[in-house]
C-alpha cells in the first residue's frame, strides 16, 4: 500500500502509478485501449478535462519511506522553483517522511523571453517579429521543455501555446539555435529530421508552419516544411529530399504514408509533438499515429515489444503534447510515450504522475469536500476557456436562425464573425441566405478543395468576408486574432467542442463573446454546457439593434 499524505486543501487517495505496469503492455495494445478509453470517456461521462482530474500536490513515498520515482524526477520543477516567486505556501505535514512540493502554487510570469534561456539569435528574431513578452504558458513551458522533459502543455485557447513548444525547438534545432557555447554541454550532431509536430488538419499544420517560418525569417523558410495532405505528395517528397528540413509539420496521414514509402527519415528525430492531442487520439487518426509513434525518434532494429528496449527507445525522443483541452486519456497516453512527464499549465508546472482519474479537483481554485463532481467538472472546463469571453443563448426557431444571427452581429457591430454548424448542407444554404440579405459571407468545410479553403480564410482574414460559415474543420486551432464573434448556429455535441469553437475568439486577452442559437426544446442543452463549463450563458434577444439580456436569466445565472 502506498500512505498517502493530507494537504490542507487536498486528500485524494491514489491510484497506483501505472506507468511500470504499462511498459509490460505492447505499445500497439496500449494505444489502442487509450483511443478506446477517449470514446469510453466520452460515451459515458461527457468530456473531461484535465481540471475535472485529481491533484496530488503532494509527494509520495515508498512503503520504506523512500523517496519513489515521482519525487526523483522533480528535481527540475525543483530549478524552476528557484527563478520564480512562490506565491503561496502548502506546508504540508506528514506522517514522518517527505518533503513537499509546492510546484502547483509557483508563479511563471517573465517580464520578457531573454529571461527563459533562449539563444541571443532567437531573441533578436522575435524582437524583430515585435514578440517581447511571453505568455504565463510560454514562461512555465519554454524552460521545462528546454531542460528536456516530456510535458503536456495544457492552456486555454489563444494562449500562444503554439510559440511554447516552438521557441524552445529553436533553440536547439535549425540556424538560430543556441551556439555551442551557449549550451551546458556538448552540440548534438546534426541529424535528418530533428523535430516532427503533427496535427490534425491541413489548416492548422499549415498555420504552425507560418509561426515557424514567422520565427526563423525569410532566409531560413527550408528549415521547415509542410507534408499535408490534399497537396501533392510527390512535390512533398521532391521538396523533402532537395531541401533536407530539419523540421516536419504535417498531418498524420500524409506523415505516415510518406514514411511507409521510405522517403521520410524520422528515426533520430529529437522531438515529437502532438498538437491538439486529445483530437489525434480519436479514432481517425488511429492507424496512422500508432505509425507515428513507432517511428519518429525511435532507433530501428530494436525489440518493439521488449521491456528493456522500450525504455531505452523512450529515452530517444522528447514528447510534447498540447491541448486546450485534456481529458484524463491524453494523461495515460502521456505517461506511456514519455519518460516521466509533466504537465505545464499557465501557472503551474506538476508531475504528471500525481493525477488521478477520479475526483475532479482544480488545484487553481478554492474548493471543499461539499463541492459536487459536476461542479468540480465545470470548474475544469473553464480553464480551456478565455476569461474575457462573454457567452449568451438566444431562443429562437430553426427557419429565424440565420436572420437572428444577422441582428446579432448589428446588435454588436461585429466585424469578424465565424458561425458553426454541423450540416454542410445547411452551411451552404445559409451562407445562401446571408448573402441574399447583403452580407459578405463565404463557406468553408472539408468538401471544398484546398486552394477554395486557403482563398477563403485569406478573405475572411483580410476582412473581405465578414461571416465564416464552418463546421468542426475550424473549431481547433484556427487563428485569427480579429475574430470578435463566435455563433454557434447549430449546439456543438459537448463541453469540449463547445470550448474548442468559442476559443475561436477573445485570443490572448482580446474581448470576444460567443452566442448559441437554439430552438425552445434544446435550451436543456444549453442548461448542460452551462453546468459543464462552470460559466453562465445568459439567454438575450435582440431588440432595437442592440443584445438584451433576459431577465429571469440574469437571476438565473447570477446564483451559477
Ligand atoms: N508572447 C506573445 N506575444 C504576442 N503574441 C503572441 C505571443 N505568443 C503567441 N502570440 C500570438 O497569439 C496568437 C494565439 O497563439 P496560439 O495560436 O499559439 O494559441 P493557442 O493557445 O495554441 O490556441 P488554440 O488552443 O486555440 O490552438 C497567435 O497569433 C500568436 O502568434
Amino acid at each position: 500500500m502506498m500512505p498517502a499524505v493530507m494537504s490542507s486543501r487536498l486528500l485524494i487517495f491514489g491510484e497506483s502509478v501505472p506507468f511500470q505496469k504499462l511498459l509490460h503492455v505492447s505499445r500497439k495494445a496500449w494505444f489502442h485501449s487509450r483511443v478506446s478509453f477517449l470514446h469510453q470517456v466520452d460515451r459515458d461521462h461527457g468530456p473531461l478535462t484535465l481540471a475535472s482530474l485529481g491533484f496530488r500536490n503532494i509527494q509520495e513515498t515508498t512503503d520504506e519511506g523512500k523517496p519513489n520515482k515521482v519525487m526523483l524526477k522533480n528535481s527540475h520543477t525543483e530549478v524552476l522553483k528557484s527563478r520564480v516567486k512562490a506565491v503561496k505556501s502548502n506546508v504540508i505535514k506528514s506522517t514522518g517522511m517527505q518533503k513537499q512540493e509546492e510546484i502547483e502554487s509557483a508563479l511563471f510570469a517573465a517580464k520578457s523571453f531573454s529571461e527563459l534561456g533562449l539563444p541571443h539569435s532567437l531573441i533578436e528574431r522575435l524582437e524583430s517579429e515585435g514578440l517581447r513578452t511571453p505568455t504565463d504558458v510560454q514562461s512555465a513551458a519554454i524552460p521545462t521543455i528546454l531542460k528536456n522533459q516530456d510535458v503536456v502543455i495544457q492552456s486555454y485557447t489563444g494562449s500562444g501555446k503554439t510559440l511554447a513548444y516552438l521557441l524552445p525547438i529553436l533553440s536547439e534545432v535549425g540556424p538560430l539555435k543556441k551556439k555551442p557555447f551557449e549550451r551546458d554541454g556538448e552540440p548534438n550532431k546534426k541529424t535528418n529530421i530533428e523535430a516532427v509536430i503533427v496535427a490534425p488538419s491541413r489548416e492548422l499544420a499549415m498555420q504552425i508552419v507560418r509561426e515557424f517560418e514567422k520565427i526563423l525569417g525569410p532566409a531560413n523558410k527550408k528549415v521547415v516544411q509542410q507534408l499535408v495532405g490534399g497537396a501533392n505528395r510527390s512535390r512533398q517528397e521532391e521538396a523533402l529530399r532537395k531541401n533536407k528540413p530539419s523540421i516536419i509539420v504535417g498531418t498524420p496521414g500524409r506523415i505516415s504514408e510518406i514514411s511507409a514509402a521510405g522517403k521520410l527519415h524520422t528515426h533520430s528525430c529529437r522531438y515529437l509533438v502532438l498538437d491538439e492531442v486529445d483530437e489525434l487520439l480519436s479514432f481517425n487518426f488511429r492507424e496512422d499515429m500508432h505509425r507515428i509513434l513507432e517511428h519518429v525518434g525511435r532507433r530501428s532494429g530494436a525489440d518493439p515489444h521488449g521491456q528493456k528496449s522500450q525504455l531505452s527507445k523512450q529515452a530517444d525522443r522528447q514528447t510534447i503534447l498540447v491541448s486546450a483541452t485534456v481529458p484524463f486519456s491524453v494523461v495515460r497516453a502521456a505517461r506511456s510515450w514519455g519518460c516521466d512527464p509533466l504537465l505545464v499549465q499557465a501557472k503551474k508546472v506538476i508531475p504528471l504522475e500525481s493525477i488521478l482519474p477520479s475526483g475532479p479537483i482544480n488545484l487553481s481554485k478554492p474548493t471543499n469536500s461539499t463541492n459536487s463532481a459536476s461542479n468540480l467538472q465545470s470548474q475544469a472546463t473553464v480553464e480551456s476557456l478565455p476569461p474575457s469571453l462573454k457567452h449568451y443563448h438566444c431562443v429562437t426557431k430553426l427557419q429565424h436562425k440565420v436572420d437572428t444571427m444577422r441582428r446579432c452581429v448589428h446588435a454588436l457591430d461585429a466585424k469578424y464573425v465565424i458561425a458553426f454548424m454541423n450540416q454542410t448542407k445547411q452551411l451552404k444554404d445559409a451562407v445562401f441566405k446571408l448573402e441574399a440579405r447583403g452580407m459578405r459571407a463565404a463557406e468553408l468545410h472539408g468538401d471544398l478543395g484546398k486552394l477554395a479553403r486557403s482563398t477563403t480564410l485569406k478573405k475572411f482574414k483580410n476582412g473581405e468576408v465578414r461571416i465564416l460559415v464552418t463546421n468542426e474543420l475550424s473549431a481547433r486551432g484556427l487563428d485569427v486574432a480579429e475574430c470578435d464573434l463566435v455563433v454557434n448556429l447549430d449546439l456543438p455535441t459537448d463541453a469540449i467542442h463547445y470550448a474548442h469553437r468559442a476559443g475561436r475568439t477573445g485570443r490572448l486577452g482580446r474581448k470576444g463573446t460567443v452566442v448559441t442559437m437554439c430552438e425552445e426544446r434544446e435550451v436543456f442543452v444549453v442548461n448542460k454546457l452551462q453546468k459543464q463549463l462552470g460559466l453562465p450563458i445568459p439567454a438575450c434577444e435582440f431588440v432595437e439593434g442592440k443584445l438584451i439580456v433576459t431577465k429571469d436569466d440574469e437571476e438565473k445565472t447570477l446564483k451559477l
